[in-house]
């Protein structure tokens, strides 16, 4: 590619995908719920903050390494988990986790990923952790969990915010449904096959969301789960300090703030107003996450300096491996690590234990 059309941000990723996938599973990627307000939130929220940039302190050194559970990270910036990867580039997960691993960032991968746990945790260069919906079979979870550890994956991440398929109108009038060769080929077929019945509903997403996800469960149910890994437990989908602290007292080991991406509950809170609560209510006793709408190093920044730990994105690793597979996977995360050096440089902030809440604004 030309340096003339080189991407320069993630949102020109964004530009060069669109070209790569066919108008349903462009909608499916790029779309969310209702009127799509939460997703046009989630960015807002950020172009709304402002920075407090400090002068006179030592960055002739910027330093982006963390470490997560004891895991280090060459970057704060992971990759969110995300269903079907084969839709966007036929190597799927396998492409996704490789080009995470060339930027030694962390992959979240999806419950319903498109290759087996196997196969990506073969082709990874960096950590893995695994997410999980609590599926009503709960002999498939164990299942899985079994499997991830066996193949070397770090940590559980379960996703609640998901009781049913968010009411996506793109995919509805697209009657959605996956192509010939993508599927969620970690999950007992029976469990798909049940979705398949039901498949009286407005996308193929959702019909399997009605059958599969257990939507009885409560607090109590995350003994079971504990009970049956010794690896760290997230919670994905929390935007409450009540569930914050809910979760802490239910021996948790980590949150991830999120709205799914504007994909859930449309009107929820974007989430980068929803951090500081969160981060307040569980008092340092666990890492917070966060995902949804960043764009930018300087959103990376903003969520850093309102107390998350780390954070991941969706869409902008999509559109890098529908347009360029896994170099392109690792690009997104390149360029969204550098932006974030740049503006710790202007910050003057040169590593990140040196961001704190002054930074930005109130
Ligand atoms: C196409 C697509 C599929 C997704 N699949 C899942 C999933 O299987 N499990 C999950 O917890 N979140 C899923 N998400 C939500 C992401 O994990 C994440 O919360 C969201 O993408 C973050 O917002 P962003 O895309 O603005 O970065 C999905 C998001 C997209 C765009
Ligand atoms: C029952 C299959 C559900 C896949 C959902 C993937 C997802 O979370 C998304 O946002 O899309």
């Amino acid at each position: 590619m030309g340096t003339q059309n080189a991407p320069l941000r993630l949102t020109d990723y964004r530009d060069l995908a669109a070209g790569h996938v066919t108008r349903p599973v462009w909608d499916f990627v790029d779309g969310g719920s209702g009127d799509e307000r939460t997703l046009a939130a989630n960015t807002a929220a950020y172009d709304h903050r402002r920075l407090r940039p400090r002068i006179l302190t030592d960055v002739d050194k910027i330093d982006t390494r963390t470490a997560l559970f004891g895991t280090p990270l060459a970057t704060p910036i992971g990759l969110a988990p995300v269903a079907y990867h084969r839709l966007l580039h036929p190597e799927g997960e396998v492409a996704t986790v490789r080009g995470a691993g060339a930027a030694a960032a962390l992959t979240v991968v999806g419950i319903f990923a498109s290759r087996t746990l196997e196969d990506i945790a073969r082709a990874a260069g960096g950590p893995l952790w695994l997410q999980l919906y609590w599926l009503r079979r709960r002999a498939v979870l164990e299942q899985l969990i079994d499997r991830a550890e066996a193949a070397g994956y770090e940590a559980f991440v379960v996703t609640l915010d998901a009781k049913r398929i968010g009411q996506r109108l793109r995919d509805m009038r697209n009657g959605f449904t996956l192509p010939e060769g993508v599927a969620a080929v970690n999950v007992d077929p029976a469990v798909m096959a049940e979705a398949h019945q039901a498949h009286e509903a407005d996308s193929a997403i959702a019909a399997h969301a009605e059958t599969s996800f257990d939507r009885a469960l409560t607090w109590d149910d995350l003994a079971w789960l504990r009970a049956r890994t010794s690896k760290p437990i997230l919670l994905k989908g929390v935007l409450t300090a009540e569930d914050a602290r809910l979760a802490a007292e239910h021996g948790v080991d980590g949150i991830v703030v999120s709205n799914h991406g504007g994909r859930q509950l449309d009107n929820a809170v974007p989430t980068i107003d929803a951090l500081e609560e969160c981060v307040q209510a569980v008092a340092g006793t666990m890492p917070v996450l966060i995902d949804g709408g960043i764009r930018r190093g300087t959103d990376v920044f903003t969520a850093l300096a309102l107390g998350a730990s780390a954070v991941l994105i969706g869409r902008p690793f999509l559109w890098g491996l529908a347009a360029g597979g896994a170099e392109g996977v690792t690009d997104v995360l390149r360029l969204a690590t550098s932006e974030l050096e740049h503006t710790m440089t202007l910050m003057g902030t040169p590593t990140l234990a040196d961001i704190d809440r002054t930074a930005v604004r109130p």
